[in-house]
């Protein structure tokens, strides 16, 4: 049974392993509530996605949860640890990063070049080229690295603006990588994308979850049923429904409130 606007609950005796908890979490814009007593437990290792209607309160959540937006009221702990007052630099320092957004590539920079700026801006000082030829090695080796991970070592060479649409959004996927997510955020993956490039993008997201939690907000359902682990429904910035797709898919709280609407 779907429980509306409730935490996860542990399994009796088990630890919690969610690395990301938002408790009671409140956003105000004004006098209107665009996010209203939010608890969300993203669960370490999972692919979880919030979906729902336009206006629903996805992306001020992902705003919330970034530490883009501060908090109206409640408290989010990341790996433990209360996130709640810290900004978004610093929480990416720790880890949870937001892609399409901290990551603008370069569009005159080749792919190794826009790599190596998000590594340079990751490790700082330890990767300036007057340092050591040692640091220049290793930055290209993680570079390169990156660049196989989401599968454009092809295109090293190609500067960011003449990649197709979808490569574009792999580049953007491995200058994120470069920051070390434990927690990836991605805003509407496929937002605009042609259907050849949704399947790539999605094996793409399936590949680096390996290891690392992904956060994301999508609107294509049947991507969002093909990848995601959980998927947490929004409605007038309530959440409605939590659970796999089957579940949420089957609520009738979820039919009336999204799909219903979106598959009228
Ligand atoms: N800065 C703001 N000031 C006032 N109202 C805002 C602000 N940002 C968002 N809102 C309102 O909060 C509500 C939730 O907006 P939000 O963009 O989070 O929804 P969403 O689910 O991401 O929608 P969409 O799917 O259309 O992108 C909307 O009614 C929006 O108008």
């Amino acid at each position: 049974m779907l429980q509306a606007a409730s935490a996860i609950p542990a399994a009796a005796g088990q630890p919690t392993d969610n690395i990301l908890v938002a408790e009671n979490v409140s956003k105000r814009f004004g006098g209107f509530l665009a996010v209203s007593n939010l608890n969300l437990a993203v669960r370490r290792g999972s692919i979880h996605a919030l979906i729902g209607p336009n206006g629903a309160g996805k992306t001020t959540c992902f705003n919330l949860l970034t530490k883009a937006l501060a908090l109206s009221s409640g408290r989010i702990m990341f790996n433990g640890s209360d996130i709640s007052d810290l900004r978004s630099a610093a929480v990416a320092k720790r880890g949870l990063v937001r892609s399409f957004q901290i990551s603008a590539t370069f569009p005159n920079l080749t792919v190794l070049e826009n790599v190596r700026v998000a590594l340079q801006a990751k490790h700082g000082k330890s990767y300036h080229f007057w340092r050591s030829i040692h640091s220049i090695d290793s930055l290209n080796a993680r570079a390169l690295e990156l660049i196989g991970e989401v599968g454009l070592s092809a295109s090293q060479g190609v500067t960011a603006a003449e990649l197709s649409y979808g490569k574009k959004r792999a580049l953007e996927i491995a200058t994120t990588l470069a920051l070390e997510p434990e927690l990836l955020l991605l805003d509407e993956p496929t937002a605009g994308m042609g259907h050849e490039d949704i399947e790539p993008i999605t094996d793409l997201i399936r590949r680096v979850a390996v290891g690392r939690t992904v956060l994301l907000v999508e609107h294509n359902l049947s991507v969002v049923s093909t990848l995601c682990d959980r998927i947490t429904v929004l409605q007038h910035g309530q959440i409605i429904a939590d659970g796999t797709y089957a579940e949420v898919s089957a609520n009738p709280l979820v039919r009336t409130a999204y799909l219903g609407e979106d598959d009228a």
